[in-house]
Formats: structure tokens, C-alpha cells, sequence
């Protein structure tokens, strides 16, 4: 159940009917995961600036990696390959594992936060948005191994596959914590939408990559992703039921991509300039 480095949980029986002492065991274990271990910004559709190569030319830019985006095949964003046909079939399938992904673990997420039944698929129920991320990582040289710097993803549920070389670190207890390769497991982080909703029961991993000495690294994400015009804000049903004030103040998704995109296209000279989700904390 439990990799020495982060939490793992065995969500095999989501899938069957029944087995409720195991899902009920599942829940609790994610309910009081450490907050950072349970996570790609967004790179979006036609009117976003950034589908794919190096966000700038590699030897300007602190993240040495390139990568594409495959956007959701009914989207109608994608030019597909002539000379691969089965590229498009398995696009298709891949998008429709991860959407079946995504639905099982946003629900285990809604119940163990307490959100009315049903709350996270209904508001999050326009799948277009949702995107592959295929990324190549160059060796580390003697200048530097940074693969990606340290960040939190803006969307809903992240799902991260890494080959054997490693590299991928998450932060917890101030530590970098290595996640090590497992084959047939997943990597889930959960993104700043969620933990707005939660109003900070649930916080987004801080994540980054490191890059190994003399090795590729390759690895793939698929970003499960709120539509746009969606309004975030911290579930009323955490705050004013309960009594707890609300920890940010609302905001319109489309409005933080497009910031966090300005983080990617502007070179910032002072990390504060940097948007991260504290841009809408509310801090009194
Ligand atoms: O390459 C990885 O393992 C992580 C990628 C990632 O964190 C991202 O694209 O947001
Ligand atoms: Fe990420």
C-alpha cells in the first residue's frame, strides 16, 4: 500500500461493486494523505500561445525540456500525423482511460471532502479542456539539472507517468522527496482548483524535476482540466456552513491560465513576479 516515498493507495476496487470496507479504507488513507503528496499548466487550444518545443531556445531557458501537447480529440485542436494512422485511435483511447481515470478519482476526492454527492463532476463536466503532455527532458550538464522548476499545477487532477530514469521530486516536510519509478502505478497530483475548493484541506503538490546525469528522461501528463468560464472559489459548503472564512477570493479559471501562461511567454526578472494561487489568497 505504501511506497517509502509517497503515499500509494490501491484503487482497484472503485472498479467492482461492492468491496466497501476497501473503498472506505481507500477514502480515509486519502482523506488524511500529508498535504503535499497526493499533481502542467495548461497549455490551451488555439488562443493559447504554447502547444509544444521549448518555451523558449534551450539555452535561455531554466527548464531544459521540450514537449507537445495532444488536446482532446473531440476538441478539433489536433493535427494528426498522415503517416501514423494508429496515432489518432490511440489518442482516442488514452483520452477516453484517463476521462474514466478522472471521473473515479474526482469522486473519491468530492467524498472525502465532504462536498454534496456528485458536486466535483457536475461543476467540472466539460471534458474538451483536458490535455497530453509528452515531455523530453536533455541530461544534466555541468551547468545545471534543472528539469522543471518548482511549481504547483493550476488545473483539477494531474496523472503523471515517468520512465526508469526518474527525476520527478515533490516537496514535503520542506524536503525533496525522489518518486521513485513503479511500474503500473500512477502519479496523482491534485492542482490548485482543488485545493481552492477545499479552501486548503487539500493542497497541491509542489512539484519538480530534476534532471539525471547523461540520460534522456521522458515522461507523460495528463491534465485533467476545468472548463474555462468556470468560477473557483472555496466550496460553500467548507466555509459558510461551517462557519471557516473563506482562504481565497473567487475567480473565473480562464483568468488564472491565462496569468500563469504570462509566466511561461514573460522572462520575470523577480520570482514574486511569478503568479502562483496565492495571487487570489486572501490574506487578513
Ligand atoms: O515530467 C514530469 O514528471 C512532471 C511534469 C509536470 O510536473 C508538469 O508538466 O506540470
Ligand atoms: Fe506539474
Amino acid at each position: 500500500m505504501v511506497n517509502t516515498s509517497i503515499l500509494t493507495v490501491d484503487l482497484s476496487c472503485f472498479f467492482n461493486e461492492g468491496h466497501e470496507d476497501d473503498k472506505k479504507k481507500a477514502r480515509e488513507i486519502i482523506s488524511h494523505a500529508p498535504m503535499h503528496v497526493l499533481n502542467m499548466d495548461s497549455f490551451r487550444l488555439s488562443h493559447l500561445p504554447l502547444p509544444g518545443g521549448f518555451d523558449r531556445p534551450p539555452e535561455q531557458l531554466a527548464n531544459k525540456n521540450e514537449y507537445f501537447t495532444i488536446f482532446h480529440p473531440e476538441s478539433g485542436s489536433n493535427l494528426y500525423p498522415n503517416d501514423l494512422p494508429e496515432f489518432r485511435e490511440v489518442t482516442e483511447q488514452i483520452f477516453h482511460q484517463f476521462t474514466e481515470t478522472g471521473l473515479l478519482v474526482e469522486t473519491i476526492v468530492n467524498d472525502c471532502f465532504g462536498l454534496p454527492p456528485k458536486f466535483l463532476q457536475e461543476y467540472n463536466n466539460d471534458r474538451n479542456w483536458d490535455s497530453l503532455v509528452a515531455l523530453r527532458y536533455l541530461p544534466a550538464t555541468d551547468i545545471g539539472n534543472t528539469g522543471l522548476g518548482a511549481h504547483q499545477d493550476a488545473n483539477v487532477l494531474t496523472f503523471l507517468f515517468q520512465d526508469q530514469v526518474g527525476g520527478l521530486e515533490v516537496l514535503k516536510d520542506r524536503g525533496w522527496i525522489p518518486i521513485v519509478p513503479t511500474e503500473g502505478s500512477i502519479i496523482v497530483n491534485l492542482g490548485d482548483v482543488v485545493q481552492v475548493l477545499s479552501n486548503n484541506k487539500f493542497k497541491s503538490a509542489i512539484h519538480r524535476v530534476v534532471r539525471p546525469e547523461g540520460k534522456f528522461r521522458h515522461s507523460y501528463g495528463f491534465f485533467y482540466t476545468l472548463e474555462g468560464n468556470k468560477w473557483v472559489e472555496p466550496s460553500p459548503s467548507i466555509t459558510e456552513d461551517i462557519g471557516v472564512p473563506a482562504q481565497y477570493r473567487g475567480f473565473f479559471y480562464k483568468d488564472y491560465q491565462q496569468l500563469r501562461i504570462r509566466n511561461k511567454t514573460h522572462l520575470h526578472s523577480r520570482p514574486e513576479d511569478v503568479i502562483h494561487i496565492t495571487h487570489y489568497a486572501i490574506t487578513s
